[in-house]
């Protein structure tokens, strides 16, 4: 039977622009597909709009006043292994938190019990969290993993799970013993995945994905060993860390006698259309011309970047230079698995370079009125030179954040003919939200609301509320593939 859903809709077009349509059908057909989208319809003879279509049986969705749909939340970058460990260890650095914190916890997913308990739990919160399609790490562990991408399929969310491989910098505790049995639990992990039904629209939900931890958890034998087997299914998605902190890339560059690290995921055949780099706080342009060059997509963590201490990626330079960039909660390493969270970090980072950017611009000019170095002195170049990019060291507005947690995410996903918009023939991944002001945020204020001048800057700004002020108690569905799988109705 077909579902229509009637009231305001958001629908994310590009980096800049998203349609705030205040009075829209959206039509979904019994396997989850979008059928048709009716912009602007007379909601006041619903019956009659929808005849128009030549739609008899259907199930209506009617909106209350304060409700919008809009995409379903990507997150790019989790680790699912991580949760027991949320909002510790902010005070350290990347490395001295993996072995301090995120080490000993991720050990424990040896006892399946405990991965089971823990992976059920997590699920459901991402879920909660409006993320419709979620990038996973689990641990080294291959039955835990499994689990994780049962549970995964049986609540119903779209996903990539992989399994850690780390050979190299690792405590005795917590260390795949051989080359050979890092690679066999990938390909039994991967075979296990793809053996899952396909979704009523007849593809998978739950993808597997190569999850080499990053470089210096891998040998080079074990990242060659990885690159070939990557190279051997090249629709498998490929996902790890780059770049997020200084001593990191020190180590990174020192281990692999390198001078770049991209370069070395690029050495080992890991680098492509469908490899998604979480955090490259610190990567140089010419790096980021390399992940743009081979179609390569990055995953921001802002969170993480702030809790960890890492610093600030330059999403907006990363954009002008074509890299596809989606948004990652990085739990534990960020401490809130909402990508809500991650889109008011976001802007917050983008805020502190743009900040940062002008005042040193405005420094270098004020010290150049009052000397006489030459106009072209190389640092005024360089921020001038900045300046003239469209997005580099420009604060991110409302679109490009709304893009970034849909529509980019699933760019770097890959998924971009199937999820992060609404278009016929896409899945119908979408979240119901809530900005009335029983949903129980204290927030959501909808007074002030009601003197917006069109129903359009209206919904415009409850999407705005929403993206900075919201969080699960305003997410009344979530749905995926047409299937309400969450949210505060969600009834398992
Ligand atoms: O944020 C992060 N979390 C991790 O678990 C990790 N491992 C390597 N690099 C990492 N960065
Ligand atoms: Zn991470």
């Amino acid at each position: 039977m077909t579902t229509i859903y009637a009231g305001p809709v958001i629908n994310p077009q590009s980096l800049t622009s998203y349609l705030a349509l205040p009075r829209c059908l959206i039509a979904v057909d019994s396997n989850g597909n979008i059928l048709w989208i009716d912009p602007d319809v007379d909601n006041t003879n619903l019956p009659l709009a929808i005849a128009h279509h030549g739609v008899q049986a259907y199930t209506l969705v009617q909106l209350k006043p304060g409700e919008f749909i809009m995409p379903g939340l990507v997150d790019t970058h989790i680790h699912a292994c991580q949760f027991p460990n949320l909002g510790v260890g902010g005070d350290l650095q990347l490395l001295d938190w993996l072995t301090t914190y995120t080490f000993p916890a991720e050990s424990k997913f040896k006892d399946l019990d405990y991965a089971e308990r823990v992976y059920t739990d997590v699920v459901e919160r991402v879920i909660a969290s409006g993320t419709t399609t979620c990038c996973y790490y689990g641990s080294i562990h291959r039955d835990a993993t499994m689990r994780l991408a049962d549970i995964v399929r049986k609540k119903g969310q779209r996903a990539f799970v992989g399994k850690c491989n780390m050979n190299w910098h690792c405590p005795d505790y917590y260390v795949e013993k051989s080359v050979e049995e890092s690679i066999s639990a990938t390909v039994d992990l991967i075979r296990y995945v793809q053996s899952f039904p396909l979704s009523p629209a007849q593809e998978p939900l739950v993808h597997p994905v190569i999850t080499p931890r990053f470089a210096i958890s891998c040998t080079p034998d074990l990242l060659a060993e990885l690159g070939d087997l990557a190279e051997s299914m090249p629709q498998i998605a490929i996902q790890t860390h780059i770049s997020e902190n200084q001593k990191e890339v020190d180590d990174t560059l020192r281990f692999f006698n390198a001078d770049s690290y991209a370069g070395i995921y690029d050495k080992f055949k890991l680098l492509r259309h469908n490899t998604i780099l979480a955090h490259g706080v610190w990567l140089t342009e010419k790096e980021m011309d390399l992940i743009a060059e081979r179609g390569a997509g990055l995953s921001h963590c802002p969170t993480s970047n702030f809790y960890l201490n890492s610093g600030m990626a330059r999403v907006g330079l990363l954009l002008d230079h074509g890299v596809k960039v989606g948004l990652g909660s990085d739990v534990s390493g960020g401490y809130n698995p909402s990508i809500l969270h991650a889109i008011q970090m976001a802007s917050v980072a983008s805020k502190m370079l743009a900040i940062q950017s002008e005042s040193k611009k405005c420094n270098c000019e004020r010290e150049h009125e009052h000397s006489d170095i030459s106009s072209d002195s190389a640092e005024v170049e360089q921020h001038l030179k900045h300046k003239e990019g469209r997005f580099a060291n420009k604060r991110l507005g409302v679109a490009t954040l709304l893009y970034l947690a849909t529509k980019g995410g699933a760019e770097v996903c890959c998924l971009q003919d199937r999820i992060g918009s609404f278009e016929p023939g896409k899945a119908f991944d979408a979240l119901l939200v809530s900005v009335r002001s029983e949903s129980g945020n204290p927030a959501m204020w909808s007074f002030d609301l009601e003197r917006e001048p069109s129903p359009e800057s209206k919904l415009q700004q409850w999407l705005e509320r929403f993206l900075f002020c919201g969080d699960n108690r305003n997410i009344n569905k979530v749905i995926v593939q047409g299937t309400v799988i969450g949210g505060q109705e969600y009834q398992a």
